[in-house]
């Protein structure tokens, strides 16, 4: 809404008399007089004065604030002058003198600046959010569309744990793209508080894009969401995503069987990997936008917090090279920033000079994976230290000292406490 929709404007068009503004509210005496003369015999004799409706009043600036308390009860009737105003324009305007007629601009001084904001004409902004079983490509895809790394990746499932944000700019339009946690069937409590997050994530978006990766058979999991899919009032768009690991044929195929598996608004194939089709993906969800000014400042292409990032880098690089259940049960808290320049905490800080320093905590579930994550004499956790490292200095634009400790909460997927202590 803008400052102009707020601020009821006289229209210089009506007849000014139609408004209760101060000046004419002066006459009102005069102007019932007027009526009295003008209903003459057989005209119904002029309305009683009564309080003006809320719509009256709203009809001008705050009419009521602006009268003299005296002239409110000039005539004894304590009120009702919007309104003989209003009958006294119909039948005898001219009996205002002329001096006290509204004119336009005669409310220049108490109107508010009009604020026009800057956005061209028929510009769209909304949320698309992605979703799809884990593994289907839908952070590489949230990254290569916002063209910026906002989302970790892995090869590993459910790499995603929460909702994060990437905004696209365009002159015409502003897409804020929600890469989700991958829906599955779930086997912990944490599992189930992702799909529940997803769920909910659904109702609030103005468009769906649902993933299905080109070299995978449709499956159960796949048909489980598109059920709860089919339910959802919001257009869904069918994304056959990793199209370059296919064959033509083969990508043909997997159209047809992604076309026989629900009701989708479109069906676009893209390779995230080598930017095909991105684009157009990128207008399709965009044409599903309502009118709406921008969401999200200019130049903004995510509203992840620096923290978050830095954890979800840790954990990234940690992901890379575990098998098994492990990266499920790995969990990335980042307990303190210190940055020596700071003087609140200069003098607290000891060794690794002017570099901001960032202690992480990565906590497992049992103390075997703790040795696995730390691996013989801590090469391991080296490895993930100088990687992560690589990405934080990037992300943050200054050398950085990380310091990671590796610890054990014991199967927290399953435990509420240890849940929300996480931050799930
Ligand atoms: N060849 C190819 N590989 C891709 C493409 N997109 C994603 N991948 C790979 O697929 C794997 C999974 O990608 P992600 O983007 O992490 O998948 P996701 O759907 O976000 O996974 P979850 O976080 O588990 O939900 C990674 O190894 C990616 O490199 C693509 O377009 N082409």
């Amino acid at each position: 809404m803008t400052e102009q929709d707020r601020t009821p404007q006289p229209d210089p068009a009506a007849d000014p008399q139609d408004a209760a503004s101060p000046a004419a509210d002066s006459h009102a005496a005069d102007v019932q007089d007027a009526e009295a003369q003008a209903a003459g015999p057989g005209r119904p004799a002029p309305r009683s004065p009564r309080f003006p409706t809320d719509a009256e009043l709203m009809a001008g600036p705050n009419a009521l604030e602006e009268m003299e308390a005296e002239a409110l009860d000039e005539d004894g009737d304590g009120g009702g002058r919007a309104h003989d105003v209003e009958d006294g324009a119909a039948d005898g305007a001219d009996d205002c003198d002329e001096d006290d007629a509204w004119e336009p601009g005669d409310w220049d001084s108490t109107r508010a600046p009009v604020i026009v904001p800057a956005v061209p004409e028929g510009f769209r902004a909304g949320f698309a959010c992605l979703v799809g079983r884990p593994n289907a490509g839908k952070s590489t895809l949230t990254n290569a569309m916002v063209g910026q790394k906002v989302a970790i990746t892995s090869g590993r499932p459910q790499t995603t744990r929460h909702n994060v944000r990437g905004v696209i700019h365009r002159e015409r339009a502003q897409l804020v793209l929600v890469d989700t946690p991958g829906m599955h069937r779930p086997r912990t409590l944490l599992g189930k508080r992702l799909n529940d997050l997803v769920r909910e994530t659904l109702t609030e978006v103005d468009v769906v894009a649902f993933c299905i990766p080109a070299n995978e058979k449709i499956g159960p999991g796949d048909r489980f969401i598109a059920r709860d899919l089919a339910d959802l009032r919001r257009p869904v768009v069918a994304v056959v995503t990793k199209a370059d690991t296919v064959s033509r044929e083969d990508l043909a195929k997997q159209l047809l069987a992604v076309d026989a598996l629900g009701d989708w608004a479109d069906i676009v194939p893209v390779s995230a990997r080598r930017g095909d089709q991105v684009d157009v993906l990128e207008e399709v969800l965009m044409g599903h936008l309502p009118p709406s000014p921008p969401l999200y400042p200019t130049g903004e292409v995510t509203d992840e917090p620096q923290q978050v990032m830095i954890g979800e880098l840790v954990r990234e690089a940690a992901l890379e090279g575990v098998r098994d259940e492990l990266p499920h049960s790995l969990a990335v808290v980042v307990d303190e920033l210190v940055d020596p320049a700071d003087k609140e905490t200069a003098g607290f800080v000891k060794g690794a000079g002017r570099r901001l320093q960032v202690r992480v905590s990565l906590y497992v579930e049992r103390d075997s994976q703790k040795a696995i994550v730390i691996g013989r004499g801590g090469a391991r956790l080296k490895e993930v230290g100088v990687r992560a490292r690589q990405g934080i200095e990037q992300l943050l634009g200054r050398k950085v000292y990380l310091d990671l400790h590796v610890r054990t909460a014991k199967d927290w997927q399953s435990d509420p406490k240890a849940l929300s202590k996480l931050g799930f």
